[in-house]
């Protein structure tokens, strides 16, 4: 593990945000306030965006979850903290990413911004974060965040309204660590290894590496998603950026919520159809429903333990996304008080992390396969992205339909599908494709 922060205690200031002390600058929504390298986690006007760096954990392996906790908790322990507002993502607060595999040489990380701008329900909320010994005050919170959006607009010549990312500059899409023949031996593979009994589902996953003649602008990637894929959660933390439908586990006080999704159907096959359709054609497939059947069951089973009540409704419902549909199941706990300590967000991404949904049942031979037949690291892929709070709360998506930026000019996509007994090749890599359809519009390789 590695950390870095400054010498002295953090002290966060968290009050509502004066829009027109933003001058010039884009007050009102979200999108407005994106800038290059903002941290982001937003969907349907809401969420967090943060500024600049002050304090790191990055770690690999097995305990990447538990020392990033020992980390934040040690910061927090003599933390000041002035909050008017005292709600989730109010005060001190961190983004974060880890890796999907504990045998993965990419570090997970968390990352304290200097500055933050929350929206939820109508409020909107600045939060200035310090470790070099100096008292944020509103007026330096907010003379902070001009600093960090005026900087970014020199830098930046944003690409003029309604142009994509990469549209001056043509990229080519090249295969990653296997050809589209190989992997589909891969899921033949994964096909027999469950023929063979003891494995019920794998998820495999593949990745696909878009190179550009410009340097693609991570901004505009984060707009268009916003813009396009509202519904899913756009998240940017560092290199990874992207919109996942998938939620993990959210925490608010008490309650805990995740958001689960498998069983896929491509939109563009049916230009026509309708949810009715869908309702039809997913729910009525027994291949589908096994494979969404299979991830609730993985994360009601490990949710339980921290729950007095956990609840689910019998049926999925279809979630309706630009690119395709999906089987999707909410599921709601109260979270079990034991000696007086609620589970953190981040003790529960442990505990839940990875389910059926990006790994397989059994989890760990499904595991096991994924190493062997991928032939890749997944890194960032599939592993959680999001935030959390000093009290507790946060947001922690499945990193889904997104990127690694991995320079200026190259960016590899990922994206998988569930195998299950009845699962045909040709039908898993072209859902592939409509899972990389997010992150290949917003980057303009696709309309
Ligand atoms: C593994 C991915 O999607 C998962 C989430 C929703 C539906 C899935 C499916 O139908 O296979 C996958 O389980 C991905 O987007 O890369």
């Amino acid at each position: 593990m590695t950390a870095s922060l400054g010498t002295n205690q953090l002290r966060t200031l968290t009050t509502v945000m004066d829009a027109t002390a933003l001058g010039d600058h884009r007050a009102g929504s979200p999108a407005d306030l994106l800038v290059s390298d903002v941290f982001c986690w937003l969907r349907r006007g809401e969420g967090l965006l943060g500024y600049g760096e002050i304090a790191n954990y990055s770690g690999t392996g097995g305990e990447r979850f538990a020392t990033a906790e020992q980390w934040w908790k040690s910061l927090l322990a003599d933390a000041l903290v002035v909050d008017s507002i005292n709600s989730p993502g109010t005060g001190p607060m961190a983004f974060g990413s880890f890796a999907f595999s504990k045998t993965s040489a990419h570090r997970s990380i968390l990352v304290v911004p200097a500055v933050v701008v929350g929206f939820s329900a109508g409020t909107v909320w600045i939060t200035q974060l310090t470790v070099d010994g100096t008292s944020p005050t509103v007026e330096s919170a907010h003379a902070a965040l001009c600093a960090f959006l005026a900087v970014d607009h020199e830098l930046l010549e944003l690409p003029a309204e309604g142009t994509t990312a990469a549209a001056a500059s043509r990229g080519t899409l090249t295969t990653g660590a296997l050809t589209e023949e190989q992997w589909k031996e891969s899921v033949t593979a994964g096909v027999h290894a469950i023929e063979g009994g003891g494995l019920d589902k794998v998820v495999l996953a593949r990745d696909v590496v878009a190179t550009f003649e410009e340097p693609v602008h991570r901004v505009s990637i984060l707009q268009r998603l916003v813009q396009l894929y509202g519904e899913c959660w756009t998240y940017g933390v560092r290199g990874l950026v992207g919109a996942t439908p998938e939620i993990l586990i959210k925490v608010d006080g008490t309650t805990a919520q995740a958001r689960v999704l498998a069983g896929t159907l491509d939109r563009e096959d049916e230009p026509e159809g309708s949810v009715d359709f869908a309702t039809t054609v997913l729910g009525g497939s027994t291949k589908q429903r096994q494979e969404h059947d299979f991830a609730v069951r993985s994360l009601v089973r490990q949710l339980a333990p921290f729950a007095t009540d956990l609840s689910f409704p019998p049926e999925p419902f279809i979630l309706e996304l630009p690119n395709v549909w999906h089987l999707a199941s909410d599921v709601t706990a109260v979270l079990a008080d034991t000696d007086g300590h609620l589970p953190t967000s981040l003790s529960l991404v442990e505990a839940l992390h990875p389910t059926a949904a990006v790994c397989g049942t059994p989890r760990e031979d499904a595991g096991k396969l994924i190493l062997e037949l991928e032939k890749m690291d997944r890194g960032p892929y599939a592993g959680p992205v999001g935030w959390l709070d000093g009290a507790g709360n946060g947001e922690w998506g499945i990193a889904l339909r997104g990127a690694v930026l991995e320079s200026p000019k190259t960016v590899r996509l990922y994206a998988g599908a569930g195998i299950v007994e009845a699962s045909d090749p040709s039908a898993e890599l072209a859902e592939t494709w409509a899972k990389f359809r997010p992150m290949l519009q917003a980057l303009g390789l696709r309309t």
